[in-house]
């Protein structure tokens, strides 16, 4: 039966090329809020005994937990065969200990609630850093998707000679894969956090890579402080051209100006997201993960 593909944000620049790519009906839904701020959630199509597809951005994900719970829930209550999520950014990864005496590990917490509402997951680059694998919090099949190959496919158009630029030692897993794929050389340098703005890089003697183009490479930009200590630290070396390449622009501050002021030229990201910095698409890689998931559930 074909797959019914919901997103709980039409405008998603993958929901498209998904129901394309997989030859699935787009799903109706109509969401309102009440005038107290509950969510109005209705499911315009017959699910029963089909294999149903949620698309969500995760990005603030407080205001979008409830009515994803909604969807999954009711889905499975008309007869879905199968609830698969695709959440191209996977939320609430990043607080992965306690810290400090009595703080919540939401992503434990996190992971224990959506597995509930769930048969499989489909994610691309995760926050894995004390977490080595998904299934060590999710209870659900999931695929992570690497989205390296295509930013490497991205830099390897470039005619410049470019230094790949991690600003820490968590965003070495991502910047190595691109380096290796892209043939492009790259260092990693260390951060400190004291605070969720306080933010200080350092970087290696740059020396060598004077004449080259630096690219930072990230995972995620939040505040934005880690991409902007690192162009500084970039052009304190005097490295002066300078572009960045992220996964997931979450854009929690308006960063932007301030990293163009601070010399920044270009700075891209996928459609995890949506965001104008969007530059490239994941769809491509998604669709296999998704097909498999399809036929084993
Ligand atoms: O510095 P901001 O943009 O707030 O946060 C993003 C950084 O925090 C880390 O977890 C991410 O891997 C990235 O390096």
């Amino acid at each position: 039966m074909m797959p019914l593909l919901f997103s709980l944000d039409d405008a998603h620049s993958l929901r498209t090329p998904l129901c394309r790519g997989l030859n699935a009906d787009a799903g109706r839904l109509e969401r309102r809020r009440f005038p107290d701020g509950e969510s109005y959630l209705r499911i315009h199509n017959e699910v029963t005994g089909r294999p149903v597809l949620v698309l969500a951005d995760l990005s603030r994900p407080d205001d979008k937990f409830l009515p994803l719970s909604f969807l999954c829930d009711t889905l499975r209550e008309l007869g879905a065969s199968q609830v698969g999520l695709i959440a191209p950014y996977l939320c609430y990864m990043r607080q992965d200990d306690r810290f400090h005496a009595g703080e919540a590990v939401t992503s434990r917490t996190f992971a224990r609630l959506l597995s509930t509402q769930i048969d499989w997951l489909v994610t691309v680059d995760p926050h894995l850093h004390r977490y080595h694998r998904l299934d060590e919090i999710y209870r659900v099949p999931s695929t992570v998707v690497q989205a390296a190959p295509l930013l490497a496919d991205w830099l390897g158009e470039r005619q410049d000679p470019l230094l790949l630029v991690g600003p820490d030692a968590e965003s070495e897993q991502w910047v190595a894969k691109i380096a290796a794929r892209s043939g492009h050389d790259y260092v990693v340098g260390s951060k400190v956090r004291s605070g969720d703005r306080q933010v200080a890089v350092q970087l290696p003697d740059l020396s060598a890579w004077h004449q080259h183009t630096a690219v930072i490479i990230d995972d995620v930009i939040s505040s934005g402080q880690t991409v902007l200590r690192c162009l500084q630290a970039l052009r304190a070396q005097g490295l002066n051209r300078v572009d960045c390449a992220v996964i997931h622009g979450l854009f929690a501050d308006d960063i932007e100006q301030q990293l163009t002021d601070n010399g920044l030229r270009r700075l891209i990201t996928t459609n995890a997201i949506a965001h104008p910095s969007n530059a490239i698409d994941l769809s491509p890689l998604l669709l296999a993960p998704i097909r498999k998931h399809l036929a084993a559930s």
